[in-house]
């Protein structure tokens, strides 16, 4: 028996749009957004997979895009949790910002530093590093048992806290984790086997 984790990171956001810095300031999801999660619902369902729980944030671009799947797959059941340490990295001073605008004053490699980096922390923000120290520990505590129970999971997050979970899950190393990028709405799902080795780790395309 397969057991399954799916990761998602929450549709396309206002501030997403307009390229801005967004971290934890609590921002809609766009008409867009909106649809990518109703897809990313269609994708799921079709797969027929039983969900016991659902982790997301306390942002409501996460929490919304999380509504929209689970009204898709009609599992009634799922326990629903939302936590704080699934939140956005904080962008500190620079949410809010332009994203190219930022890349015109400060030159592009240092904006590419502060947002792809491990180590680079944003002015009053967090690093990638700090994102993972929060994640992480919820993760092992909350998420971790589930799936070794053989209990099927759905995290709805953001693009940086999901980066810091996937350098676990996936082993990658801080070098190469400036290479990652999350799409918006894409599910990607984990398959672990009876002894929770990953067997799978792919893009739900359709
Ligand atoms: O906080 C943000 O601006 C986005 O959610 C992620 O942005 P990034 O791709 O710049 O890390």
């Amino acid at each position: 028996m397969l057991t399954y984790l799916v990761l998602i990171r929450h549709g396309q956001s206002v501030w997403n749009l307009e390229n801005r810095f967004t971290g934890d300031t609590d921002v809609d999801l766009t008409a867009q957004g909106r649809a990518e999660a109703q897809l990313t619902g269609k994708k799921l369902k079709k797969r027929e997979i039983p969900f016991v729980a659902a982790f997301t944030s306390m942002l409501r671009r996460a929490q919304e895009t999380l509504d929209i799947i689970l009204h898709e797959i009609n599992q009634p059941n799922i326990k629903i949790y939302k936590t704080a340490a699934l939140n956005e990295r904080s962008y500190g001073k620079l949410q809010g910002l332009n994203k190219a605008e930022m890349a015109e004053k400060y030159g592009a490699n240092q904006v590419q530093l502060w947002r792809r980096s491990f180590d680079e922390v944003p002015p009053g923000g967090e690093s990638l590093r700090q994102t993972q120290e929060r994640v992480l520990p919820y993760y092992y505590e909350h998420i971790e048992p589930l799936l070794r129970q053989q209990k099927n999971v759905l995290v709805v997050a953001h693009g940086n806290s999901l980066r810091a979970l996937m350098m676990h899950l996936e082993n990658i190393g801080e070098h190469a984790i400036t290479q990652v990028d999350i799409p918006t709405g894409v599910p990607r799902l984990y398959e672990f086997d009876d002894v929770f080795k990953m067997i799978g780790a792919n893009y739900i395309a359709d």
